[in-house]
């Protein structure tokens, strides 16, 4: 071939991959870096859409001229001139590509222009380079004229649109150097008193593609507020893969790094997976190697035994009795894995996380958060068995089937897939509102049920069973309504595509069936086509499924990355050493704390407890008390000054060391859902029987227990509903006393008993506080009358201190607090 002939059909197949390659990379780049569109008036942006689409449309329309003058040609039977494979390839995929672009013009005035004008400046560049090499060699054919005269007018187009779209761009940098708003982020931050929020832009409607996941209104909140979470974290990033780079730390807990036999199953997976790609292709091959071999069987009379046995041996390595059932088995101990580690990992992470935490927590929200991040390998797995070798698939199916026969089917190949994820995303951009909708009935139904069935007491208090079923039936309509209209342009869509798979089908199988009638293919070939075709349409139906897949593993990963990134406020400091425990002597020093920054909760507060000694805390409601004992347990850290136990700074000793010194019954106790043995004995797990009724006995609470059918073995119920007030706060002293601890905290621990049985529990109490350093919170001021040290908290501060009998002749607000008492109890004899 002469070499000018061979630039001729270098440069017609490069010209439409170059176009469409660096149309392509321009869009992921702006996709990637969140690029948003240009600002300009929207007059302006008018004309230069109308300018960039009327010549996109002619360069189209020149292109499929030309198409029609070769099929004319070819139709008459003149074969002037042979259209071979790199003029099919260079006409056919420009339209293609041409096609795309004015597509993807039309609609919105508002977009991302590099990707266009690098398309643009890239078309007229090899444009001009065909002309220019092609069309000399040309002489003498008839449509030699007509081609010239139509590339002529590409090359003019083309180059009026990167022109136009150079001179724009330059031009607005000139007028505007500071407002390029093409390299700002899309999601720009504002401040609003103090709380990060985004701004959306009215423009951003217009946006010729939004990076972020759209959200939908029937979603639930915390759905809706972990997207606008992933939104501000893009925003911060300033771009996908700045974002992608934070999910290492998820990525690091799946991968099986400190497991040597996952390690060997990855390997051997990794190997399955290189050779079911080669499979998928050897299968078809096979089949058409076997259809050739029997076509010259009625000369030869030989059957083809060795081709068909190997067809069989492919098929079975490809089948799950082959690689497939090894692909299983080695994806469990990888699974495994990551479950054990994600699951542990983030359960240990939620026990060790401070007060401040669990006090705003949401129980469901932690756990959905566990659950899902131990799902978290199937992102891996999905990203790595199924997205790759689907990539991969596709990109060995486009160069096979140019082997097979030439680059038209391969272009059928591109269309199909092109048009399959359009009208994907267009119908998925429909039924958007229809989605909302759906899921709005699907939440109203689960409301109705939630809160009839929830309420039952009331409606039968009012007799209102048959409302209940009504609105009931309401909501199912409701919900069956919205789900079809939902459903009715989802399969539409689904159809749509489906019907695309087809024509793309047909139009291969007869381009094929074509090339073997005129002895360009053997016949084998057109059975590997029909074959094959089943293996490149899968990974075409997945693509737009994975990238919602996608997209939604992200957001549920989104939850687990939110949770371990959140560190405890409270942690051993570097250096903390074990508590060293002494007598037991407190000090609280000129302590401050606030939990929210605009309200002081604790000021000034100073005291000793001496060791061995009982401090109580008395005081109007919401004084500051249980907030002394958090700080003494260190659940908070002070603000400012400092607690002292036995000289050693709480701050500076380990927090395992500090929590194993005390023993507290708090204002509200929680039980396990467990028996009442197992619940006093989580004092002291390896405490025997004999013990836990010790200090039940102690408690005064032995007599009650082997009252119930079942004694010890008695559940308690979720968090102990099915015992008493009396009984539950009796068996969390219990479980104080079983510890044996060297501190003593009680925390309103006997408001809820009768004065008969706080008689027997003041005798216990007396025994769990001898020799131990104790603070008891009450208001039954009859229970701390014979307290060493009586501490008055009202709004944060001590405000009067001293023995009972001190205080009571001060005449202050502790003999205030004890004349109510004695007046209430005076009205109620
Ligand atoms: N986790 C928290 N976050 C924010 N504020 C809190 C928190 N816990 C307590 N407070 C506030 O701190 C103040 C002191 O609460 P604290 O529980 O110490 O009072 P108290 O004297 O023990 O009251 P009571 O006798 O009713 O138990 C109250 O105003 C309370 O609303």
């Amino acid at each position: 071939m002469a070499p000018k002939l061979l630039v001729v059909h270098v440069l017609h197949w490069i010209t439409p991959i170059a176009i469409g390659t660096t149309f392509g990379i321009g869009r992921l780049v702006a996709f990637c870096k969140l690029q948003r569109p240009s600002r300009c008036s929207r007059g302006s942006a008018k004309s230069r859409q109308f300018v960039s689409v009327t010549l996109s449309v002619a360069v189209l329309l020149l292109f499929i001229a030309q198409a029609l003058g070769y099929a004319l040609d070819q139709f008459q039977g003149l074969n002037q001139r042979d259209v071979t494979q790199d003029i099919q390839v260079y006409v056919g995929g420009s339209i293609f590509i041409w096609g795309t672009v004015a597509v993807h013009l039309l609609g919105k005035s508002k977009r991302i222009w590099h990707p266009y004008v690098a398309a643009w400046i890239m078309g007229t560049f090899l444009e001009a380079c065909v002309f220019s090499t092609g069309h000399s060699s040309e002489a003498g054919n008839l449509h030699s004229g007509l081609d010239s005269a139509l590339h002529i007018c590409r090359i003019v187009c083309l180059s009026a649109l990167a022109c136009s779209g150079l001179c724009f761009s330059v031009g607005r940098q000139l007028l505007q150097p500071r407002a390029d708003e093409e390299h700002r982020p899309l999601l720009i931050s504002g401040v609003n008193e103090g709380h990060a929020t985004i701004v959306s832009d009215h423009d951003d409607e217009d946006d010729e593609h939004c990076p972020v996941i759209e959200g939908e209104d029937g979603e639930p909140d915390r759905t809706k507020e972990l997207k606008e979470k992933q939104r501000k974290r893009l925003q911060e990033c300033g771009s996908w893969m700045a974002y992608l780079k934070d999910f290492k730390l998820l990525a690091k807990l799946a991968w099986p790094s400190g497991d040597g036999s996952a390690k060997m199953c990855l390997t051997i997976l990794f190997m399955v997976i290189l050779a079911d790609r080669a499979l998928n292709l050897l299968v078809p091959r096979q089949l058409g190697i076997i259809t050739d071999k029997l076509w010259s069987a009625h000369e030869t009379g030989e059957i083809p035994i060795k081709e068909i046995g190997l067809w069989m041996l492919y098929v079975w390595l490809n089948s799950y009795a082959g690689l497939h059932a090894i692909t299983q088995f080695c994806q469990l101990p990888i699974e495994q894995y990551a479950y054990r580690k994600i699951g542990t990992t983030a359960f240990g992470h939620i026990m060790n996380l401070s007060m401040d935490f669990q006090s705003n927590k949401h129980s469901g929200e932690l756990m959905a958060a566990i659950g899902q991040g131990q799902h978290l390998y199937r992102l891996c797995e999905f990203v790595f068995l199924d997205v790759g070798p689907m990539i991969f698939d596709l990109v060995i199916a486009l160069v096979y089937v140019t082997l097979l026969f030439d680059a038209s089917i391969t272009l059928i190949m591109i269309m199909v897939g092109v048009g399959y994820t359009c009208v994907g995303t267009k119908t998925t951009s429909w039924a958007m509102q229809r989605r909302r909708r759906y899921n709005q009935a699907q939440r109203n139904e689960s409301k109705v049920q939630n809160e009839s069935i929830g309420n039952w007491q009331t409606v039968a208090y009012f007799n209102m069973a048959d409302h209940e079923c009504s609105q009931y039936s309401k909501a199912v309509d409701e919900h069956n309504v919205a789900r079809s209209r939902y459903y009715m342009v989802h399969y539409a869509g689904y159809a749509a595509q489906n019907l695309i798979l087809l024509l793309g089908q047909l139009s291969a199988a007869l381009l094929a069936a074509y090339r073997v009638s005129r002895g360009a293919a053997p016949v084998g070939n057109f059975i590997t086509l029909v074959t094959y075709w089943n293996t490149i349409e899968a990974p075409l139906t997945s693509v737009s499924f994975s990238v919602r897949q996608l997209s939604q593993m992200l957001i549920d990963s989104e939850r687990l990355l939110e949770l371990l990134r959140t560190q405890p406020s409270v942690t051993d400091r570097s250096g903390a050493k074990p508590l060293h425990f002494k007598q037991g002597r407190i000090e609280f020093d000129n302590v401050r704390f606030a939990y929210d920054v605009r309200k002081t909760s604790l000021d000034d507060v100073s005291f000793v407890a001496e060791a061995g000694k009982t401090i109580a805390l008395v005081g109007e409601t919401g004084g500051g008390k249980s907030t002394i004992l958090k700080l003494l347990f260190r659940y908070y850290d002070v603000s400012s000054g400092s607690i002292k136990i036995d000289g050693q700074d709480i701050r500076n000793v380990t927090l395992n060391s500090l929590r194993a010194a005390f023993g507290v019954v708090p204002q509200d106790p929680s039980l396990f859902n467990a028996s009442i043995m197992e619940n006093v004995r989580y004092a002291r797990l390896e405490a025997s029987d004999e013990e836990v009724k010790e200090a039940c006995r102690a408690a005064a609470v032995h007599d009650r227990i082997i009252s119930f059918p079942d004694g010890y073995q008695s559940t308690v119920g979720e968090r102990g509903v099915k015992l008493s007030g009396g009984e539950l706060q009796r068996i969390a002293i219990a479980r104080a006393m079983l510890r044996n601890p060297r501190i003593v905290l009680l925390d309103e621990a006997t408001s809820m008993v009768d004065a008969e049985t706080e008689a027997a529990i003041q005798k216990a109490f007396q025994r769990l506080t001898r020799d131990r350093t104790t603070f008891v919170v009450a208001h039954r001021l009859s229970t701390i009358q014979d307290a060493d040290l009586i501490l008055v908290v009202q709004n944060g501060q001590i405000i009067e201190r001293g023995t009972h009998e001190q205080l009571y002749t001060l005449d202050g607000k502790y003999t205030r607090l004890w004349s109510k008492q004695l007046s209430k109890q005076t009205a109620q004899i």
